[in-house]
This record gives C-alpha cells, structure tokens and sequence, in this order.
C-alpha cells in the first residue's frame, strides 16, 4: 500500500468511520526461513506504527532540545489556563461536554488544589457548589447538567468536586446520603455491576469503580451494596494482566485497570487477583523511547495514563510491592512532553492541544511519581512517607483521585 493510500484510508477512518476502525496493515516484511518453508513477518506497518513513529520523533527532539534537566511545572502558566473557565465562556467544541459539567468542574478545582492549595478560593468553591447542587435530584444524585438524568459517572465526579470545596455553606452536610444509597442499591446488577442509570446504562468497571468510591465517601458501603462486587471486578482480568471494561469481553485497558483495581483496593481485595501479572502488564506500559505511559498493548503513549495506570502502580506500593514503572523516565515525559511554553495546559502527547481532562490527570500522575507512600491495605488511610517543600505537587489518594489533604478532611467530616 502507497503512503498516498494509507493518508487517504487515515482520513476516511479519522472522518467517517469513529473508534471501531479495522486493523490496516500497510507494509509486511516477509523472510522465508532457510531450513523450513516457515514465513516469519519481521516487520509490520500499520496507521498505528506510523503515528508512533511521528510521536517518538516529537518526543526525542524535544528530549534533545531541552537538555538533560527536566524543565520545573509552569504553575501560574497552567493556573492562567484554569482560571481562564471561571471568567470567560467555553470555547464551543466544550458543547460535547454538555452532560459531563460536574466532571468539568472536579478537573479544574482539582488541578488548582494540587498546584497550590490556596488557589481554589472560596468564592469559586462557592459557585461550584451552587452548580453542582443545580444538577441534581434532591441533593444527589447527581447530574451531567440542569434537566438531565441522573448518572453515576457524574456522581463520582460531583462529589469528588464537592470534597475540593472545604465544606463551603455547609455544602457537605446538604448532600442526600440516604437518596445516593438508595438509588446506587437500584443500580446494581444481577451480575456484581452497577449501571450508570436507572431506565439505560452500561454496567461495567468503570461505572463499579465509581460506584464503590461514591459509597466509601459517603459512609454508605454496606455489605448488601457489595454484594457480588469483588467477583464481578476479578472477572474482568484479562490473560494480559491488565483489567478491561466487562468481564471476560474486553482487552485490558489502562482506565479500565485503574477502575477495577481501585475498586478492588476500597474493598481491600487487591492481592485477590494476580498481582504478578498484573505488575508486569503495568511495567509493559511504559516505553523505553518516549519514556510516558499507552493505555494498551501495541498503542500510543498518552500523559493521562501517567495517573490511570501510574495510580495501579502506586495501589500496588501500598500494598507492599516494589514499584514496577521507572518514575523519573514518567516525569521527564511529563515535563518535557505534556508540557509547553507556547500554551498552557497539559497535554497527551506533543502535536495535541491541551485540554482540562490531560490537565488534571497529567498532574496527578506527576504527582504520584514525586511523593512516596506508607503501606496500608486501608484505601482512605494511604498516606505519604515524607512532607517536603521539594515537591512541586501536593499529594493525591491514587485510589480517590483527591488530595490527601482534602479527602481526609471529607472523610472525616462523614
Ligand atoms: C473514574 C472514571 C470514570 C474513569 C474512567 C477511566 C477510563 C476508562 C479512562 C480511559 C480514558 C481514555 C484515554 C480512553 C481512550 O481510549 P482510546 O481507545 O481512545 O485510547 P488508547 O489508544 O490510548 O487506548
Ligand atoms: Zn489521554
């Protein structure tokens, strides 16, 4: 296949044909082995390999062009980039976010905490609270949007949000304990799942994960709503090692492995599923080239897996095993990479825009790979080793996807 066909075939995939592409297998090298009529391919070209290779040049003339410290986080550069939400309208392509808006705000009050605690005021705090409580039924659960169905995905993420905001007006106390617990119990599915709304949703570990967090934030994770849970999310490993979305049906998924063994960690059931495999699926990850993390085999790094799978790994320090990602390889991805001087903002990978989503999770798993962790099997008890102004960072649950900081004070409030 030409290089002209296979721009034509990218375009047409990119334009028509959304994320079920089909495999296009552009150039095979073929050697037929001397003493056998066996045919081995040595080398296989596809649109994936080809975008990789465009990546890994970015990546290395960038390592190259930026010397062999790593550049410090532009913190009041990404800050400009966050604050720019609270004062100005989103840009138009934001409108296919419409129903994730308790996710918009958890992303940027998340990312302002983490950078530095006094920059999520109270007065923004306040205007989150007030949004977030719009975009509900009775004080959760919670909505994408004013007017919408509730949803389990932006339940998680309207009371991670909540939790960013200090108990501002008493906001904490308003939120209906009994209501979530009631409606996550009918959510639940005859398989361990839960389903992300009553009349449709899909049901898988994901949607468990978030179902599970919403619950241990609340004081609500009772054995009747755990019924069946641990099992449907040991089910969902792959012979990868990794987790996908469904079990036995999926390929093993960096999101979807965070999800699961996050979820396993609330239940304090992680050395239920096979840790060996599992570490060398997360250290398979990483690649030696461009240094960051892919969500999946034989695909491209992206900096939001520096937390979906760098949280799997910092789980599994907790839990007493050695790490088995090379964290400051993750962190020069990360500064060198994510990270630009002509836009604010983190990024997956150089060649795309920034965007709130990479902001926080890049930040995340930066900061997963400054701190270090006492081992517990208490997932709302991870704590750090050491407190050091050296950090650029303040330190995030990787189970939660919170500051320590601030989930210990929701935590304790409940
Ligand atoms: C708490 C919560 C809701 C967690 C969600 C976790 C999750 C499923 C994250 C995955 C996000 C992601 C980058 C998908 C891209 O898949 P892709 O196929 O476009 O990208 P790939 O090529 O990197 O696999
Ligand atoms: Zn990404």
């Amino acid at each position: 296949m030409s290089g002209q066909d296979l721009k034509t075939l990218k375009f047409i995939n990119a334009q028509f044909l959304g994320r079920k592409r089909p495999t296009i297998e552009a150039i095979s090298d073929e050697q037929m082995d001397q003493d056998s009529s066996m045919v081995c391919m040595t080398s296989l070209s596809t649109e994936t390999t080809e975008d990789r290779e465009e990546v890994l040049l970015e990546c290395l003339e960038l390592f190259e062009s930026l010397g062999l410290e790593n550049p410090t986080l532009l913190k009041e550069f990404h800050k400009s980039y966050l604050d720019y939400s609270f004062n100005n309208a989103l840009p138009r392509q934001m409108k296919a976010l419409d129903a994730s808006q308790p996710w918009i705000l958890y992303w940027i009050a998340c990312s302002l905490r983490l950078m530095n605690r006094e920059w999520l005021g109270e007065d923004i705090q306040r205007r989150i609270c007030k949004k977030l409580f719009k975009a509900s039924l009775e004080n959760g659960p919670f909505c994408g949007g004013f007017g919408q169905d509730p949803h389990l995905v932006c339940t998680y993420a309207a009371i991670n949000a909540l939790a960013l905001c200090d108990n501002v007006d008493g906001c904490w106390d308003q939120i209906n304990r009994q209501g979530i617990y009631k409606w996550l119990l009918a959510l639940k599915s005859d398989n361990g799942g839960f389903r992300t709304g009553l009349v449709v949703g899909e049901c898988d570990t994901r949607t468990t994960y978030c179902a599970l967090s919403v619950a241990a934030m609340l004081d609500i994770l009772t054995p009747e709503l755990c019924q069946g849970v641990e099992q449907f999310l040991l089910r969902c490993q792959t012979y990868e090692g990794g987790f996908g979305a469904c079990p036995q049906e999926d390929e093993a998924h960096g999101g979807y492995t965070f999800c699961a063994v996050a979820g396993l960690a609330i239940l304090e059931s992680v050395e239920k599923c096979n840790i060996s495999m599992l570490s060398e699926w997360c250290s398979a990850r990483q690649t030696a080239e461009e240094k960051g993390l892919s969500g999946r085999s034989n695909k491209l790094v992206d900096g939001c897996y520096s937390y979906w799978v760098g949280a799997v790994n910092t789980i599994l320090e907790t839990q007493g095993y050695s790490s088995c990602i090379d964290k400051p390889a993750l962190q020069e991805y990360i500064l060198k990479c994510c990270q630009s001087t002509e836009r604010p903002g983190l990024r997956d990978k150089p060649g795309k825009s920034p965007d709130y989503y990479h902001t926080t999770y890049v930040l995340m798993g930066l900061s997963l790979t400054e701190h270090s962790f006492n081992t517990t099997k208490s997932a709302s008890a991870i704590s750090t080793r050491e407190e050091s102004d050296k950090f650029q960072l303040g330190a995030v649950n990787p189970v939660f996807g919170l500051p320590i900081e601030d989930l210990r004070k929701f935590l304790s409030h409940t």
